[in-house]
C-alpha cells in the first residue's frame, strides 16, 4: 500500500438525471476524510477540485444523449490527472457521478502500462455501467464508463481515444441489483466477473472478494477500485440518485475495505454518486469516510486479521 494519499475532487454531475453531485468532494472533506487518513499516519494531499472549461455542445445518433461534449472534456481531464497521480501517491477520486470512472480508470491504466503492471478494476455498484453510447435508453453518461473503458465500440470520435483498453477478465464487478437488457446480454456475452446480490447472499461477499484477490495476487497485479455509494443498501446511505433497495451492508462493506487493505494492491479509488443533497445530515458521507478508512489500514484489533487466504 502507498503512504500517501491524493485527494481529488472530480465535481461532475452532467453524467447524471440529478442535481447535486457536483457537492460531494465538499462533503468528503465537511466529514473529515483529510484529517482521518491523516489519524491513521498516511501523508495527504489535497488537491481540490478540477473544473472544464465551456464546451460547445455535441450531437450523437443516440437522442436521449445529454452533455456529451461536458463529459468527454470532463475524461480528458481526469484521465491526464490520473495518469499524473498515479506516479506520485494513491489518488483518491471524490466524485462527482460514475462518468468520472471513464478518466479516472483510463489514466490509471495508462501509468499501469507504462509501468509494465498489470491492473484489475473491482467495481463496487448496484450498476455495471456498461452501456455504450448507442444503447443507453437514459442517456445518462454515468451508465457507460465500464464500457468506454474496457474497449466496446462506438465511443471513437465522441470521447478520448483510449490508450489502451481495461482486460475484461481484469474486472470484477460486485453488488449489481439493476441491469438492463442491453447490459446483460453485453456482460453474459464478455469475460467480466460479475457478482450481484444474489450471488453475495449466496456465497458471501468474503469469498467471492477473496477469490477475486488472489488472482490479482496470482498474476501480480495492481488494482483500481471504484465505489459507487449505491452499492450500499439506502438504508445506510441515502445520500446518492439512484438508489436501489437491497444492497451491500455495512459489515459487508466494511469487509470488503478491510481485505482490499490487507491484500496491499489497492493503488486508486473512486468514490462516486455522493450526492449531500439527498443525505440525511451528512450520514452517508461519514460513512463513506469511515469505509476509505478501512481500506486504507484502520483495523478493529491491533493485529492482521488476513483469513481470506
Ligand atoms: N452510475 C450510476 N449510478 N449509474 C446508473 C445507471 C442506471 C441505468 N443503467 C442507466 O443507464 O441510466
Ligand atoms: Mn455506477
Ligand atoms: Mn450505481
Amino acid at each position: 500500500m502507498i503512504d500517501t494519499c491524493i485527494l481529488i475532487g472530480a465535481p461532475v454531475e452532467a453524467g447524471t438525471g440529478r442535481r447535486g453531485a457536483d457537492m460531494g468532494a465538499r462533503a468528503f472533506r465537511c466529514a473529515r476524510l483529510a484529517e482521518t487518513l491523516s489519524d491513521l499516519g498516511l501523508a495527504v494531499r489535497d488537491a481540490g477540485a478540477l473544473a472544464i472549461g465551456p464546451v460547445a455542445p455535441r450531437a450523437h445518433p443516440n437522442a436521449a444523449i445529454r452533455d456529451l461534449a461536458e463529459i468527454a472534456a470532463w475524461t480528458e481531464l481526469i484521465e491526464a490527472t490520473a495518469y499524473a497521480a498515479a506516479g506520485q501517491g494513491m489518488p483518491i477520486f471524490l466524485g462527482g457521478d460514475h462518468s468520472l470512472s471513464a478518466g479516472s480508470i483510463a489514466g490509471i491504466n495508462r501509468r499501469a502500462i507504462e509501468d509494465g503492471r498489470e491492473l484489475f478494476v473491482l467495481w463496487l455498484d448496484a450498476h455495471p455501467d456498461f452501456h455504450t453510447l448507442e444503447s443507453t435508453e437514459s442517456g445518462n453518461l454515468h451508465g457507460v464508463p465500464m464500457a468506454y473503458v474496457t474497449g466496446r465500440p462506438g465511443f471513437e470520435g465522441f470521447f478520448p481515444p483510449l490508450a489502451a483498453p481495461v482486460k475484461p477478465e481484469n474486472v470484477c464487478m460486485v453488488g449489481l441489483r439493476s441491469v438492463d437488457p442491453a447490459e446483460r446480454a453485453a456482460l453474459e456475452a464478455g469475460r467480466i466477473t460479475v457478482h450481484d446480490m444474489r450471488a453475495i447472499d449466496e456465497t458471501g461477499i468474503g469469498r467471492l472478494v477473496g477469490a477475486f484477490l488472489r488472482e490479482v495476487e496470482a498474476r501480480d497485479g495492481i488494482l483500481h477500485v471504484s465505489f459507487d455509494v449505491d452499492f450500499l443498501d439506502p438504508e445506510i446511505a441515502p445520500g446518492v440518485g439512484t438508489t436501489v433497495p437491497g444492497g451491500a451492508t455495512f459489515r459487508e462493506a466494511h469487509l470488503v475495505m478491510e481485505m482490499l487493505h490487507d491484500c496491499g494492491r489497492v493503488r486508486s479509488l473512486d468514490v462516486v454518486e455522493l450526492n449531500p443533497f439527498l443525505d440525511d445530515r451528512g450520514r452517508t458521507a461519514l460513512l463513506l469516510v469511515d469505509l476509505i478508512a478501512s481500506l486504507m489500514g484502520r483495523r478493529i484489533l491491533d493485529r492482521p486479521t488476513r483469513s481470506w487466504s
